[in-house]
């Protein structure tokens, strides 16, 4: 039987309506733009099996004549924001009662720009949260076994709750056997064998949902997207988006068919879903004529492209066509601002899931 560990349902979505004349997603665009209401937060910080089904309140945006109006934007940002929050209130009340705060460690090889832009985000996530966090970098061309090393004595350090490595590594090391050196404890990417096998079968729980997936649930749940029954397609199969997201869909009873490089008519199946979650990694891939009218589009695609007018020298492009599939989808994520911000913010959930488990704080 299933155990139902959520309680509250949401009613409220947190989103707002697509500017048709603007088709720029910015975050700072978002955030500004009218909120229709905060939901009571639904973020459980232990690990749910499943959530109950809430009320399908975006499912069919047409109009009286069919026409399909613009799609609800969903707020990555400021639901990331609201989730950030709860948890900051939470490691203080840790604090106060045990002495104690969560502790993440990045493990950072090389200086790709975005990767050092996401651990950047991730350490500035973790001080607003009140989480310490320790970055250990190194060179390009670094040994392996240094590598190991420095995970290993993050793996023996009780200060530490999380562990993350920070992907994609250089190709002369191996990726494999790096993660594999990762504590299970402190696996709070959820990407190890042992928790991805868990997150698989029925009725077992893994230590940790991978970050992206989790992000992608809570977005549509805390939007009421009702997932249960529903058709819905990924596009993807790494292991740590795509696959890690259809066996959570799964877990919530969606119907679910993945899509790769070498599927044949990716549109035709895409056009039967009622949820698309796209990973790819391939811009504007998703145009509007592959999506079901009021079909809802999580985007987790973020392709950097040279832009010297933004402050990190790239901007981020998604894997949808943004202006046309907001024609025809009932909501949507944006990028930026949409599933990013959800990413960094179940890292902290993880992460303070983890140090709950290590001192028994409830
Ligand atoms: N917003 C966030 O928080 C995060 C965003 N990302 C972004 O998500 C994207 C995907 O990341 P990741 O999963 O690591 O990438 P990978 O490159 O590991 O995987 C991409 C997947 O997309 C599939 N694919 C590639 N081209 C097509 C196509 N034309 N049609 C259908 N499927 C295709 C590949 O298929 P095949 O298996 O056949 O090669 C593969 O399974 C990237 O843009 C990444 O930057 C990633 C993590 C977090
Ligand atoms: N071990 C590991 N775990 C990861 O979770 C992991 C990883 N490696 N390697 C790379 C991908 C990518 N990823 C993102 C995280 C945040 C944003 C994010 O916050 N994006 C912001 C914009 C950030 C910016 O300005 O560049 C947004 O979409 O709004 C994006 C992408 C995590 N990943």
């Amino acid at each position: 039987m299933m155990i139902v560990r959520r309680t509250r349902v949401i009613t409220n979505i947190i989103s707002r309506r697509v500017n048709s004349n603007c088709f720029t997603t910015s975050s700072s665009t978002i955030s500004s733009s009218p909120i229709l209401k905060f939901p009571s937060s639904l973020l459980s910080l232990d690990l749910p099996e499943i959530w109950p089904p809430s009320s399908p309140a975006v499912t069919n945006c047409c109009t009286a004549n069919d026409q399909p109006s613009a799609a609800l934007v969903i707020d990555g940002k400021l639901i990331a924001d609201e989730i950030r929050f709860r948890i900051a209130e939470q490691v203080r009340r840790m604090k106060d009662s045990v002495g104690k705060v969560p502790g993440l460690a990045v493990i950072l090889v090389g200086d790709r720009r975005d990767s050092l832009t996401y651990v950047r985000n991730k350490v500035i996530a973790c001080e607003d949260a009140g989480i310490k966090s320790l970055v250990t970098q190194f060179p390009q061309n670094c040994n392996q076994d240094d590598v190991i090393r420095a995970l290993s004595n993050f793996n023996e350090d009780p200060s530490i709750h999380g562990i993350l490595v920070q992907l994609p590594l250089p190709q002369h090391l191996n990726e494999e056997k790096i993660l594999s050196a990762l504590k299970l404890e402190k696996d709070v990417d959820g990407f190890h064998p042992l928790n991805m096998g868990n997150l698989a079968m029925r009725g077992r729980e893994p230590l940790f949902i991978p970050c992206t997936p989790k992000g992608c649930i809570e977005l549509l749940i805390r939007s009421s997207v009702e997932i249960m029954g529903k058709n819905a397609v990924v596009i993807g199969r790494s292991n740590i988006v795509g696959l890690p997201t259809s066996l959570l869909l799964q877990r919530h009873h969606a119907t679910v068919t993945i899509l790769h490089a070498l599927t044949k008519n990716p549109e035709q199946i895409t056009r039967e879903a009622d949820i698309v979650v796209t990973a790819s990694g391939v811009p504007n891939l998703v145009r509007g004529n592959w999506l079901k009218p009021g079909a809802v589009v999580i985007d987790v695609g973020t392709f950097p492209v040279e832009d010297p007018s933004c402050e990190n020298g790239y901007r981020l492009i998604g894997d949808v066509c943004y202006e046309e599939a907001s024609k025809v989808a009932s909501a949507i994520t944006p990028v930026p601002g949409g599933v990013g911000p959800m990413t960094i913010a179940m890292l902290l959930s993880n992460t303070l899931d983890s140090a709950k488990r290590a001192y028994d704080f409830t």
